[in-house]
């Protein structure tokens, strides 16, 4: 069944700019000037249920949404360069990864039209370029991917993987590149001893470089589990330039994936609050409300 076409109240998008990469960071490839050591404005943004669960199970795809709020995350996809999760959400969700929003003809920078109100925030054409964290190649993609037909429609784009693998199966990068995507390979951390080698990992900041390096300046990372709680923990949240939460009044259970990111303990042994937010905003959207924040330092 066809999509009801997505619409954001330019009041609401108004509310969410504070919070939001500056629209001058939004460049073209071709405009994009090198700088090769810096990194992307990071926005970090998902749903959670009233038990800080993002789904019912590792592979269920669940929706947490409402209408409303669902919007606000197409909004945020279109005002993003980029869009990221990790592979365990590729596998699960076939998601998209574009812009759904209903397109109109001005674009964001623009005033909002005198009188006719509720005016229906614009979004230009530009999709963010999609990012997946796939280490060891897992994602089994096919031409029938949904991200994959959504960009041979010209709706969305191909994706980046971003992957340890150093010779790709030929046949997935010839899928990859016929669409406008590519395999990035990235060294990943050293082994630690109680570490099994095929679960080493990327380190954040050089994940994050390599797709500034392709001219991406801003990011949205939208899950799944595991990709959130390491970007919560300690080592990483300095890198989060925004956190933007859609809460929805259910309660999903036991068995769920939940955001719960590592405890934090000092050289004393204390424990202490991992991360908390500040220069909050609350927008209640339909049943849902969302929060925006950024990591107290
Ligand atoms: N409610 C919401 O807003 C959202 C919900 N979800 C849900 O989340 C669930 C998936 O979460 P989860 O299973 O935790 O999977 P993730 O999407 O977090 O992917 C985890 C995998 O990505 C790779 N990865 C992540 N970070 C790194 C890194 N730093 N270095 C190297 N590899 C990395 C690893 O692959 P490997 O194992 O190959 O090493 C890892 O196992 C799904 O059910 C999905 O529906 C997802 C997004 C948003
Ligand atoms: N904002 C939000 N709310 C939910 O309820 C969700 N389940 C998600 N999931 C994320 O959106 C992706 C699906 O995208 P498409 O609609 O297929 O484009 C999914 O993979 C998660 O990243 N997000």
């Amino acid at each position: 069944m066809a999509e009801v076409p997505l619409t954001f109240p330019y009041d609401e998008a108004q509310r969410l700019e504070p919070h939001l990469p500056p629209l001058s960071t939004r460049l073209t490839n071709s405009q994009a000037t090198e700088e090769p050591s810096s990194l992307p404005f990071v926005t970090l943004t998902f749903a959670t249920s009233l038990d800080s669960a993002l789904s019912l199970g590792p592979g269920i795809r669940t929706a947490l949404s409402g209408p409303g709020s669902k919007a606000m995350t197409h909004y945020l996809r279109s005002r993003h360069d980029a869009i990221c999760v990790g592979v365990g959400t590729a596998i699960a969700d076939n998601p998209g990864l574009n812009c759904r929003l209903a397109a109109a003809d001005q674009s964001l920078d623009s005033s909002p039209p005198k009188g006719g109100l509720p005016f229906e925030t614009a979004v230009t054409t530009r999709q963010p370029r999609p990012i997946v964290i796939d280490p060891m190649l897992r994602w089994d993609f096919t031409s029938a991917s949904k991200v994959m037909q959504l960009a041979r429609a010209g709706k969305g784009l191909a994706p980046y993987i971003i992957t340890a693998v150093p010779e790709p199966p030929a046949a997935k990068e010839k899928l990859l590149n016929e669409l406008g995507g590519k395999i990035i390979p990235l060294s990943q951390l050293p082994a630690e001893s109680s570490t099994e080698p095929s679960r080493r990992r990327f380190d954040w900041r050089a994940i994050l470089a390599a797709v500034h390096d392709e001219g991406l300046h801003s990011i949205m990372i939208e899950g799944g589990g595991e990709v959130i709680n390491s970007l919560l923990s300690s080592d990483n949240s300095e890198l989060l330039d925004s956190v933007i939460v859609t809460l929805a009044p259910t309660w999903l259970g036991q068995g769920s994936v939940f955001v719960s990111p590592p405890r934090k303990t000092g050289a004393d042994g204390q424990s202490s609050a991992v991360a908390r937010l500040t220069n909050t905003t609350w927008i209640p959207l339909g049943e849902d409300v969302v929060l925006c924040g950024k990591i107290a330092r």
